[in-house]
């Protein structure tokens, strides 16, 4: 679906193409992600929305290669590297390979929902930073150190040089979040990877972590994916979404047309169960019913069982294509002209 490929575009960093994970279980094959095209550009947030279960989080530990058992990762991951600008298929490295750890938590990072996952709980929060920054950065302890400290400070931790010899359990859930995400940004990565990272975290301390990582992606250039299920961050954060919908990029497109354009079913409904963003004096509908799970899935549009709009015979016969409607705006449904 791209306009341009990272082969001739230098501004793009990432391209995926056609991202298939499978989980082969006892019940069939579990399609988590089934043909994702993402593109992303430099100093850019891509935004990837949609409910649970509709593959957002295991299109990104597909990128980075660290999909769970028995999942099984196929297409193409072109990542262009820090070193002369290189372009490489992550894809195509070994999962366990030093090449993929050298790009996992140097050159593209990720902070999650739960900044316990990202810490051990036995060693202080200093010990965790200057390793990664030893492994990715430099061989000298005490700049390490100093590196270290000098990103605590710009993730706005107070006491920085006090606080990097504290355990994770011994910083409050805000600050957690701020060690969490000082431990992605020390290697200065090209890519930053934030998977629902202020969900479980209260409103005021949640709009500072999110200003801190727009502050950062402007001072460093570096760009973002945002993973969210919440459209109100995405206006906040995203130049460009993608709506996601069991496996399947449904629509892709930049943040003002998503909100002030959107053309697929499932992205309308999303619109309009949000109240702040609904159109005013509309009545505030969320989606009937849940996600499926991605096994044995009928032919057709994966939405055709929630989709108000749907036709017999006509959303449910085959694969619904990707069609472009205009420069940068993509749709799966047959039902837009
Ligand atoms: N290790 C696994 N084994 C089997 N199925 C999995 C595994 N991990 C994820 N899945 C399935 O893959 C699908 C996509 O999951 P994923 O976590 O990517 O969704 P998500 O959109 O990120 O949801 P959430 O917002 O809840 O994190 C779901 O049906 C999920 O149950």
């Amino acid at each position: 679906m791209h306009e341009t490929s990272i082969n001739d575009n230098e501004e793009i960093i990432l391209e995926v193409n056609n991202l298939k994970t499978y989980f082969k279980l006892d019940e069939g094959i579990l399609k988590a992600v089934d043909g994702v095209d993402l593109q992303l550009k430099k100093g850019k947030t891509l935004g990837i929305v949609g409910e649970s279960g509709s593959g957002k989080s295991v299109t990104t530990k597909a990128i980075l290669q660290i999909v769970d058992t028995p999942g099984e990762v196929e297409g193409e991951i072109k990542f262009r590297r820090r070193k002369n600008g290189e372009i490489i298929d992550i894809g195509k490295l070994h999962s366990k390979g030093s090449e993929v750890r050298d790009i996992r938590g140097g050159e593209i990072s990720m902070i999650f929902q739960e900044p316990m996952k990202a810490f051990s709980p036995i060693h202080t929060i200093g010990n965790q930073l200057t390793e990664a920054i030893l492994l990715h950065d430099t061989k000298d302890e005490k700049e390490a150190r100093k590196i270290a400290i000098d990103t605590l400070e710009k993730v706005g931790m107070s006491n920085p040089d006090q606080r990097i010899d504290q355990y994770p359990h011994e910083l409050s859930g805000g600050m957690r979040q701020r060690a969490m995400i000082a431990m992605a940004l020390c290697c200065n990565p090209s890519i930053l990877i934030a998977d629902e990272p202020t969900t479980a975290l209260d409103v005021t301390v949640q709009a500072q972590v999110l200003d801190l990582i727009n502050n950062l992606k402007e001072n460093t250039g570096s760009a973002v994916i945002f993973i969210t299920h919440d459209l109100g961050v995405i206006a906040e954060m995203a130049d460009d979404v993608a709506v996601m919908y069991l496996g399947k990029v449904v629509e892709y497109t930049d943040v003002d047309t998503l909100f002030f354009g959107a053309l697929h079913p499932y992205t309308q409904g999303l619109l309009q169960s949000i109240p702040s963003l609904a159109m005013i004096n509309q009545r505030l509908e969320s989606i009937e019913g849940t996600v499926p799970t991605p096994i044995n899935l009928p032919k057709g549009c994966g939405f055709y069982s929630r989709c108000k709009k749907a036709k017999d015979g006509v959303c449910n016969v085959d694969d619904i294509p990707f069609v472009k409607v205009k420069e940068g705006h993509y749709v799966r449904c047959v039902l837009v002209e």
